[in-house]
């Protein structure tokens, strides 16, 4: 069997440990020649690739591991760029964070003006890997986890259209997993579902077990009280934010009680909620820096540092078993149903058919197939033709370096109050990013 070469790209990542594992799990049916690991930061990269090179030796020593920091070295005769990249890093994702908070708006990572922040930061980065990709492996294909998703989805359709670049998210099958676990099942993959909208900003319509028997009833119904928690307890192993995401999804589901509801959409329905209980000292960014961030690292000089991996506590995920499902459907055409953010294209019939969409695809050799979600009700669809004109507004703004439009893009944001506080938040982030974002006129 052929065995593939992978790239992956932010390979100082906090998830990259994870998803090597997730590689090593599946070697029997996805072989492996080489992993590379490519970062700019070759410092960070270097505690996570000398702790996965021990960790390879222990368990799969046919498997090379190269880590570099020149493109050409990691991207060249590869077959898969697993990308996930954090332009500016935790440092910057504080000030997308607190900057808004500071005028009273919704500080977060990829939702109203910090998502507006970050997807400035991330085009730039990411169309240069895709460069890099197109430059050194042509007919290799980018598996997108780059924040803000949406965002750069849009950059990439606008901007190299033709690229072999698919942009993923992990949000639905984390959830699924708490919906297949609320239902007693031992897997979101016992079940089949339907879902529409925008990166971070969807909704399920079905959800079926494998015989076809509708699941939504006792679903709707746990989610109306519990959200996402069993029995409104908190998820054992979840932080405290994440289990308060999860509780607030009962009061986001009671906007359409027919569907559930992506937790995100807690920003866009309850932003007064959301600022009330931000630290505007001590955000999301903080709590990663001093959990996910000190864990993995921790880890990785701990397996340096003893020479073994045999005591670890990484593992793997959802994130990585997701992006190595992916991989896979790619390599062997399985045509798994997974959902993707794509163009819409028809998909959804009364939405713009230029906007990039998450629903459901087959994936495939050639890539994903869309399936048709047919019409949307009026309520999702004004939603997100707002959230669309955003994500736009930002790619143009970005293409053409033009304030107007940046200004523009904030004042949309259903999370922002008003076109003044829109140019005071937009006059911060521009003198916090003037490192990262082109000159805006
Ligand atoms: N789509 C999803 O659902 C999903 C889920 C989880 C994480 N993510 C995203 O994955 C990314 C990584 O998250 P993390 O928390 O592990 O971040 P991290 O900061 O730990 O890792 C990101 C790495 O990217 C590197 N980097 C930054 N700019 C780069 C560039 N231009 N070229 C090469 N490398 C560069 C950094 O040096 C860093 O090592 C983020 O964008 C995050 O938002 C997405
Ligand atoms: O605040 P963070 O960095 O912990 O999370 C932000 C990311 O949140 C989502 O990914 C979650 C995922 O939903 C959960 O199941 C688990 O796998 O952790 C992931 C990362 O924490 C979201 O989909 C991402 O886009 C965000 O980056
Ligand atoms: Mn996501």
């Amino acid at each position: 069997m052929k065995k593939f070469n992978i790239t992956i790209a932010g390979g100082g990542s906090t998830f990259t440990p994870g998803i090597i594992l997730m590689l090593m799990d599946y070697l029997d049916e996805f072989p492996i020649d080489t992993i590379k690991l490519y970062d700019n930061d070759g410092d960070r990269q270097k505690t996570v690739a000398d702790a996965c090179e021990i960790l390879l030796k222990e368990r799969a020593p046919e498997v090379n591991l190269l880590a570099s920091t020149n493109p050409e070295e990691a991207f060249t005769n590869v077959d898969f760029v697993m990308a996930h990249i954090r332009v500016g890093k935790y440092a910057m994702r504080e000030q997308d964070e607190k900057i808004p908070l500071k005028h009273g708006v919704v500080g977060q990572e990829t939702c109203g003006p910090g998502g507006i922040a970050y997807g400035m930061r991330s085009i730039p980065g990411v169309l240069e890997l895709v460069d890099y990709m197109e430059t050194y492996s042509p007919d290799a294909w980018m598996l997108n986890y780059s924040n803000p998703a949406a965002i750069v989805a849009e950059a990439t359709r606008k901007l190299r259209p033709n690229s072999k670049i698919l942009n993923i998210c992990d949000m639905p099958i984390g959830i699924e997993e708490l919906i297949a676990k609320s239902l007693g099942l031992s897997s979101r993959k016992e079940m089949e579902v339907n879902y529409y909208g925008l990166n971070h900003f969807g909704w399920w319509t079905d959800i079926r077990d494998k015989a076809g028997n509708s699941l939504m009833p006792q679903v709707t119904e746990h989610v109306s009280k519990y959200g996402y928690t069993m029995g409104g307890q908190d998820i054992p192993g979840e932080e405290a934010s994440w289990n308060s995401t999860f509780k607030k999804a009962k009061d986001v589901q009671a906007l359409d009680a027919e569907t559930v509801p992506n937790t995100y959409l807690k920003y866009y329905f309850y932003p007064d909620a959301e600022v009330a209980h931000s630290d505007k000292n001590h955000t999301r960014a903080n709590e990663v820096m001093e959990g996910r961030e000190k864990f993995i690292f921790g880890e990785c000089q701990a397996i340096i540092d003893r020479g073994t991996a045999k005591d670890s506590k990484l593992e793997t995920d959802d994130h990585a078993s997701y992006i190595v499902d992916l991989a896979k459907a790619i390599a062997f055409n399985t045509k798994e149903r997974m959902l993707m953010i794509v163009e819409n294209n028809g998909a959804i019939v009364n939405f713009d058919p230029t906007a990039m969409v998450e629903v459901p695809c087959l994936v495939g050799s050639n890539g994903p197939e869309k399936t048709v979600v047919g019409e949307i009700p009026r309520f999702q669809k004004s939603l997100m033709e707002q959230q669309v004109g955003v994500e736009k507004l930002v790619v143009e703004g970005f293409e053409e370096g033009s304030y107007q439009k940046l200004w523009q893009a904030l004042t949309l944001s259903k999370t922002v109050p008003s076109a003044r506080v829109a140019k005071d938040i937009l006059d911060d982030l521009i003198e916090a990013n003037r490192a990262f974002w082109p000159e805006l006129k």
